[in-house]
């Protein structure tokens, strides 16, 4: 058993309680490699901005949990280095799909899981989520739930079809499982095709402009929850200076499409206090290897595409903390 707060790492209670308050979000960040993860704590520290890590059971497989959570205490070493005295920096499992999992990752250093039970039938639901949060909050690691199925890799039917949270069962839910966070479904969903052009119209420039979020479901919920964590999945904006690099770089992604920063800047202003954000991530590194590979064919140290990929994420997260989430300064 190793705590997390051996490791130097934090919960995300107090963290979530002051994002509500300040009307911020905190960034959570997936990484599965050094660069991601450096160039993660590089901006969070010079942002002073809270952060969580975030791991995935496929960052685990692709990583090695050991390797993981080494990395995890690492960073919060390499934060102090940069000169931030207080590193507030949760580390957390994204997407934990069975009990077995989170209390894996609880026993072994994360400070938050995630245990998204929202594929399940309610009441499976909530049996799972709160045997999970009976565990977690006995060594003060907290819980992310979830309710409602966001489009696309959280559903099995289609890419269009969501299933917004259903306000009427927030409240039941959040007693009953003692979870300390809700991730709830208003339309976002994973990856960088979360609409289909045609459920979009065009702006002046001929741009892609998708259906804005279901803002009224979310006032719904912080009517009956009000003040409790609400968190975000699937909320990368698909840069579109990214997806033109990468498609003049010899890439292909058609029609990539991602939820617009202003309306991820209105939810991150009301108790929306987690916004996950990986996608982005994975464009940015790409467009920047990709262009090293076509300008520069004759590079083979992957220290000359992997660190201008770390840089250009570095730019991307210190961008996102400060134009989305606003929560620069307030570590
Ligand atoms: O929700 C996410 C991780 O849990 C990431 O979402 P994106 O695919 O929009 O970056
Ligand atoms: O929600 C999904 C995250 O983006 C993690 O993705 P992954 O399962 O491919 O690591
Ligand atoms: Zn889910
Ligand atoms: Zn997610």
């Amino acid at each position: 058993m190793v705590s997390y707060k051996e490791l130097g790492l934090v919960n995300t209670r107090e963290m979530f309680a002051k994002a509500i308050k300040g009307g911020y979000a905190v960034p959570a960040f997936n990484f599965n490699n050094m660069e991601q993860l450096q160039a993660i704590v590089k901006a969070a520290a010079e942002e002073k901005s809270p952060v969580i890590l975030q791991v995935s059971k496929g960052a685990r497989n692709y990583a090695n949990a050991t390797l993981l959570r080494y990395m995890a205490q690492g960073a919060v070493e390499y934060a102090k280095e940069l000169g931030w005295e207080n590193p507030q920096i949760v580390l957390h499992l994204d997407h934990g799909d069975s009990f077995e999992l989170c209390k894996n990752c609880i026993d072994n250093g994360f400070s938050s899981v995630m245990i998204d039970g929202s594929h399940l039938p309610y009441e499976e639901n909530v049996a799972l989520t709160k045997k999970v949060v009976e565990y977690a909050h006995q060594f003060d690691v907290t819980v992310e739930g979830e309710l409602g199925i966001l489009a696309g890799v959280e559903d099995e039917v289609s890419a269009e079809h969501h299933t917004y949270t259903d306000p009427e069962e927030v409240i039941d839910f959040a007693q009953r499982t003692g979870c300390d966070s809700l991730a709830i479904s208003i339309g976002t969903s994973h990856g960088a095709y979360k609409f289909k052009p045609e459920q979009c119209t065009r702006d002046a420039s001929g741009k892609l402009v998708p259906p804005p979020l279901a803002f009224d479901v979310l006032d719904a919920v912080m009517e009956k929850l009000p003040g409790f964590p609400i968190v975000l999945h699937g909320s990368s904006s698909v840069p579109q200076e990214y997806v033109d690099i990468i498609n003049t770089h010899g890439g292909k992604l058609p029609d990539a499409i991602g939820i617009p920063e202003d309306q991820l800047r209105k939810a991150a202003k009301s108790a929306v206090c987690k916004i996950n954000i990986d996608s982005d991530s994975r464009l940015a590194m790409t467009a920047a290897v990709r262009k090293v590979f076509v300008e520069k064919p004759a590079e083979f140290d992957p220290r000359k595409y992997l660190g201008p990929a770390r840089d250009e994420m570095e730019k991307l997260y210190k961008h996102k903390i400060e134009a989305v989430l606003g929560s620069n300064g307030k570590a």
